[in-house]
């Protein structure tokens, strides 16, 4: 599990571990691991010309030690100081004596322009709202050059406990960050500008419990369900799919498609498009009249292309057993009875969705996803997984947010969204909780994505079709 924590929770573990060691050597910790991963991005440090971007905390000082020791290796180090007065003294007594020098930031076009490697110190975890002028001017002359980027603990501009960006931010090739990932790291838009994320170990301790996670590999493996010798299809869970409508029988098809791909034991499907379904996947069992009359159902998904088939929905939301809410069934599901269910519940809104469900504009939803999918969970009692680039799974009654890392943009195609419902319901279906069924759901999604597409598009029956291979590849 690669985990998160809040700039709260790190400043809490630095304030410490700073009580036993030495002043200074958590610095020093850090410095050293940021100087070796610049080496290790350089072709050759000796003779490379680093330009420092140091702004007025710590953040700085970190950029300051580092380009000291690259400057002791041989290259030819030039710090930019935002706030010559306040710039980290001992950074700067140290950058000097190893030979670099030091220019105010009316002097830095030049020297960035013919950098081959930038350090961004300008703000890390202290940084609040937007960079300030001088900064963001900055930001556009490194944008300019060529130059290899490399951002302390996270890049400058981007908000480090909710992954918002401000306006201005540096783009970095590379993150060297401290301790522990920061939220933004994990989520975008802010993970846009991450680049590629090394962590250094400086020794804090950190509570179990992170703000946020994402699955691995080993992780999913752990948590797919395996079928027993003893196993009978309702043991294995039988999933149902209340979905599809005459317009949209597709959905339907499809949900199931995902369904029959996740480990349960059988799928039942109740709908206007049981011809449909059965035409694809014989095996599905179809049932006329309302979802409560279908028989053994361990879990229920409903809403992909239900159309207003409102009863439907809260024939569904009725029952006493986990219950996905998708798609139109998102819109159809009364909030009231949603809060009232004792059985697990999970729904999965995209950000245009999320947005008319917390009553706000979906760009709001979209630069605050972390806060919105919270919000989402604790106003609906429900786990929450919210779509996007970077999916995000929230727990119902608070805790780590789950970040899905296997998203891939070629996801972005009608009916994808239909392939993960019925996945999630049939993981929930084999008895995996909320959580661990969206966001296993949604790493297996990504993974078939990638698959199905590696390079070219793909539909998303390609993606449902990707799912046993993704499955072979993790379990093996
Ligand atoms: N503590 C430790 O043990 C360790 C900490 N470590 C390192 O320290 C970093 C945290 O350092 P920090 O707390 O000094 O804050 P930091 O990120 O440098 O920023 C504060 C400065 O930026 C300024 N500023 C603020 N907003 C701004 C904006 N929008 N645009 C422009 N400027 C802005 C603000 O100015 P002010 O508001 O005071 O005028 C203030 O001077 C952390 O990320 C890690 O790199 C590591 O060495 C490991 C050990
Ligand atoms: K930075």
């Amino acid at each position: 599990m690669r985990t998160a924590h809040s700039v709260e929770t790190v400043r809490a573990a630095e304030r410490a571990l700073m009580a036993e060691l030495p002043e200074g050597a958590l610095m020093q910790r850090a410095a050293a691991g940021l100087a070796a991963a610049c080496a290790d991005l350089l072709p050759r440090v000796y003779g490379a010309r680093v330009v420092l971007l140091v702004g007025s905390g710590d953040n700085g000082g970190d950029a300051l030690y580092a380009g000291a020791r690259l400057a002791r290796r041989g290259a030819g180090v030039t710090a930019v100081l935002l706030a010559p007065e306040r710039t980290h003294e001992g950074g700067l007594r140290a950058l000097r004596s190893a030979g670099a020098q030091a220019v105010p930031v009316d002097g830095a076009a030049p020297v960035v322009a013919r950098a081959d490697l930038v350090m961004d110190g300008i703000v890390g975890i202290g940084g609040k709202g937007g960079l300030r002028p001088d900064a963001a001017r900055l930001v556009s002359l490194v944008r300019e050059s060529g130059a290899l980027v490399v951002a302390v603990d996270l890049p400058s501009g981007v908000e480090a406990d909710t992954g918002e960006v401000l306006g201005d931010a540096v783009r970095a090739d590379a993150t060297v960050t401290f301790g522990t990932y920061k939220p933004g790291l994990l989520i975008d838009p802010a993970l846009t500008y991450a680049g590629a994320v090394r962590l250094v170990d400086i020794g804090l301790s950190l509570p179990p419990a992170p703000d946020l996670e994402a699955l691995q590999y080993a992780d999913v493996a752990a948590l797919l369900p395996e079928p027993g010798a003893s196993s009978d299809k309702y043991r294995r869970g039988v999933v149902g799919i209340a979905a599809g409508s005459a317009t949209y029988p597709g959905a339907a098809v499809l949900a199931v498609a995902g369904a029959l791909r996740g480990g349960a034991g059988a799928v039942r499907y109740v709908g206007p498009a049981a011809d449909e379904v059965l035409a694809r996947f014989p095996e599905v069992l179809v049932h006329a009249g309302p979802p409560s009359a279908a028989g053994r159902v361990q879990a229920w998904v409903v809403g992909p292309g239900i159309g207003d088939d409102a009863a439907r929905v809260a024939d569904v939301l009725a029952q006493d057993v986990p219950v996905l809410v998708d798609a139109d069934g998102l819109r159809l599901a009364d909030p009231s009875v949603l809060r009232g269910r004792t059985a697990p519940t999970v729904l999965t809104p995209h950000a245009g969705e999320a947005a008319a469900l917390l009553g706000v504009s979906r760009e709001s939803v979209e630069s605050g996803r972390l806060s919105a999918v919270r919000r989402l969970a604790a106003e609906f009692s429900a786990t929450v997984l919210l779509k996007g680039s970077t999916t995000l799974v929230a727990p119902a009654g608070g805790g780590p947010v789950r970040v899905n890392p296997t998203g891939s943009a070629w996801l972005a195609t009608a009916g994808s969204g239909d392939v993960l419902s019925g996945l999630c319901g049939a993981l929930l279906s084999a008895g995996l909780g909320g959580v661990d069924a969206a966001s296993v759901g949604a790493y297996l999604h990504g993974l078939a994505g990638r698959r199905a597409a590696s390079g070219a598009p793909a539909s998303a029956s390609d993606v449902a079709g990707a799912l046993p291979a993704v499955w072979r590849d993790v379990r093996g």
